[in-house]
Parts: structure tokens; sequence; C-alpha cells
């Protein structure tokens, strides 16, 4: 029996936004940056629990003291006790009777929560000796299932379904497992065309993309329209009419707006217009895809969908036509196979949102358990990738044919080299104190 014996959490930023990395219509100047969790126990194994939360530099800190409060219902608890009704521990975190009220099960509580979760489902895979993926794939669908808090979607999805669309894909999952194993999971690129880049580095970027394989490119849009328009046209002349576009506003726009806007850059054929509106409208998505799935661009949403409750709504109303979740924006795996479950019974394709720093190291993860064991279906389905900060990380991942490459190493890939987590400590850190120096960043 293992007990956990402390929880400790970093400040971890990185300063992309000095060269406009992550930049978008809204997120102008992001560093990006995590909450960042290490779980010890007393089992003499060696083994810890690393996980993060993706943030973007000022409100780390805020994230920090969420996860310190919560770290009271993990230290001294037995690992068995909440591997072995994870529900019901994923439960107590996200339901203390206190805490909740300063969510409940969103913001800041619930990236908080993300990370705790995450470094449990690191440690549970190390301990077991297998990548993520593969533990939750070779998992009893019951076993699986019984990690799910069915409460407030049990409307739309029961426990029994849930076990029952998992016991039917058990058929062809070797076959699936082994052409994973082969071929990667289907990656786009988002680094071509964050929005603050000049038209220089976007053309340089796509013409590299293309070189290197890419066949599907996701661009910035929602700052000015006439912008887009130029930006849009300068992208479609380097990826030329065969290769597909994605185009993401990031909440820039009302509902009507996004109808407008879009019908403007149709001509561009977009797959998809990703966060036109707020994350929280779940009609107003509807009202959009209703307007916009005519002219054949879809709507995505999802990497600020706060917890399956919006999700679920999303897919009720017909919201979206493409569900990207996200690891770190709900409260970790746990809480992502529901949606993902829930997206397969609505036939919505998942397409994790990546990027960040670890968004990719974990979606990798989840994509394949996704097709591995419950879409079974490679239709329209596609993970981000952008290519910023992976160096940072023990098992850094690895694309091969515009593919992530299946990962082997066991946990959740989320462990960062000892060096990153002492040298990009905000503000104390190696990195922050020399850019305090140089006069790039003013310390607080
Ligand atoms: C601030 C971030 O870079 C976002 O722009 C990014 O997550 C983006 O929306 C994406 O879809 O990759
Ligand atoms: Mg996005």
């Amino acid at each position: 029996m293992a007990t956990i014996t402390a929880l400790k959490a970093y400040d971890l930023r990185f300063p992309t936004s000095l060269e406009a990395h992550g930049s978008d219509a809204m997120h102008t100047d992001p560093d990006y940056s995590c909450g960042y969790v290490v779980i010890t126990t007393d089992a003499g194994d060696g083994l810890e629990g690393h996980g993060l939360t993706f943030t973007c530099g000022r409100g780390t800190e805020v994230v920090l003291v969420a996860i310190q409060s919560l770290s009271f219902l993990l230290v001294g608890k037995k690992l068995e006790d909440i591997y072995g009704n994870f529900s019901g521990f994923w439960r107590a975190l996200t339901s203390e009777s206190q805490m909740r009220w300063i969510g409940p099960e969103k913001g800041v509580i619930h990236l908080a929560t993300a990370a705790i979760v995450n470094a449990l489902w690191d440690l549970w895979a190390k301990r077991e000796g297998k990548p993520l993926w593969k533990l939750l794939v070779d998992m009893e669908p019951e076993k699986l299932v019984s990690c799910i808090d069915f409460r407030y979607i049990s409307d739309v999805l029961t426990k029994e379904e849930a076990v029952e669309m998992l016991k039917k894909n058990q058929e062809g999952k070797a076959d699936r497992e082994k052409e994973m194993l082969e071929k990667g999971y289907p990656a786009y690129i988002t680094s071509a065309g964050w929005l603050g880049y000049s038209e220089d580095e976007i053309r340089r970027r796509c013409r590299e993309g293309l070189a290197q394989g890419w066949t599907r490119f996701k661009v910035k849009v929602g700052a000015d329209l006439a912008d887009d328009v130029r930006r849009c046209g300068l992208i479609r002349e380097e990826i030329g009419w065969d290769n597909t576009m994605m185009v993401d506003a990031n909440q820039r726009w009302d509902v009507q707006e996004s109808i407008d806007h879009m019908k403007r850059l149709a001509e561009f054929k977009p797959l998809w217009i990703e966060e036109p509106t707020s994350p929280d409208d779940a009609l107003g998505h509807a009202t959009i895809a209703k307007a916009l799935n005519p002219l054949g661009i879809g709507v995505a949403t999802g990497e600020q969908c706060q917890n399956r409750v919006i999700f679920k709504q999303m897919l009720q109303a017909g919201g979206l036509q493409f569900c990207q979740i996200d690891s770190c924006r709900m409260g970790g795996v746990n809480e992502v196979v529901s949606v993902i479950l829930m997206a397969a019974k609505f036939g919505v394709p998942v397409c994790p949102h990546a990027g960040g720093v670890g968004l990719c190291q974990m979606v990798q993860h989840l994509a394949v358990f996704d097709y591995i064991s419950v879409s079974a279906s490679l239709d329209n389905r596609v993970c981000e990738f952008a290519d910023h900060l992976h160096e940072n990380f023990k098992e850094a991942i690895v694309i091969k044919n515009a593919s992530y490459v299946l990962p082997k190493a066991a946990g959740y890939s989320t462990e960062m080299k000892p060096e990153s987590i002492r040298d990009y400590q905000y503000p104390n850190g190696a990195v922050w104190q020399q850019l305090f120096k140089e006069g790039k960043f003013t310390a607080p």
C-alpha cells in the first residue's frame, strides 16, 4: 500500500510572448506557462506523478494557490483508495464543500483540479509500466467507466451505455492498436499562423510546414476582417487548395458577427471556424453552425469549454461539428473520457486542442485512446500540433509524416526535465532572473 506523502506545485513560465508564439485575437502576448504538480509517495519505487495545467503567464500564481488549497485532499491518502474508486475521489476533489464555492467545476479551481488529476494518472500509468493511452485501452470497460462522474450527464449518457459502447468496440481493437503503432495519429499544424507573425514569417513557416509533410494548417483570425482576408489569402497562396485550412477566432466575435465574418471568409474554404464566440454560449454556437454548415464550414470549440456539462449542451444543441477536448481545461482524464464518450454518442469527431506547453504531450494519448477504444474511426479526426517547448519534456512528442508517433514510455508524457523545472520557475528561476536583468520583462 502506498500513501501520498507530498504534493509540490511550481509556477513555470516560458517567455513565448517575446516572439509572438501562441498569439491570437484575444491573447495577444501569451507567455506559455503552467501550474506544475509533483506527487510523491512512500512506495519506495522512485515513481512520482507529474501533472500540469496550461496557463498564459500572469494568473499562474492564482492557479498555484488553488492547487495548494486542494492538496489537503491528497496528502495522506492511499493510492489504492484513489484508484480503487477514482470517480469517488474525483467527486471529493471537485465537490469539497468549501472549495466548490469558487467553482464549481470551472475556472481556476478546475484548472487546479486538472493539474492534480493529470499527475495522478501519470503516476498510475507509471506504476502499471504503460503509457497512459495503453493503460486506458487495456482497462476493462467497467473499470474505466467507474472512473467517470456521471452526475449532470446521465440524462444523455448512462454508465451502462458507456460500458456498452466500450464493449462493442472490443472487436477490432487489436488491429487499430497495430495500425496506430505503425502509422501514428494524424495531426494538423498551428505554428504557421499565429496572429502576431509577420507576412514573411507566415510564408516561411507555411513553406517549412509543407516541406515537412504537413497538409492541414490552422490560421488565427478575428482581430480585423480586412487583415483576415489578406492573411487567409496569403496562406492559400502558399499551401494551395488541395491542402486543408482551419480558422480560429478565439472568441472574438458576437454570434451575428461570427456568421457575417465567416461568410466573407468562406471563399478560402476553411474546414472549421474555431471558437467564434463565447465558449459558454451553446445556443449561440448552434445558431452559427446552422448558418455556416451549408457553406461547408463546421464549428469547432472546446479549449475553453469548462466542463462536461457545457460540452453536453453544445452536443445537444448541434453547436459543434468538431469536439476539441482539452487535457487541462476540464478536471483531467476522468472528465475528458466522459466527453469523448458523449461525442461518440452524438457522432461528433473529437479533434483535441493542443499546443501551449505540454498539451501535445498529453492529448496524443487521449486521441489514440479515442480511436482504438471509442470512435474506431479517423474520419474528420485530426489532433492539433504546435511546435513549441517540447524540448522541456523528458519524453518529448515525436512527429513523423504529420502524425503523432505513439509514446512508449510509461506515464502521461507530462514529466519535465529537472533543469527546465529549475530554470523556468517564475520569478526566481535562472531564465527569468536573466530576462529581468536584460530588461526584457519587469520583475514582479
Ligand atoms: C493562447 C493560445 O496560444 C491559443 O491561441 C491557442 O490555444 C489556440 O487557440 C489553439 O487553438 O491552438
Ligand atoms: Mg484555438
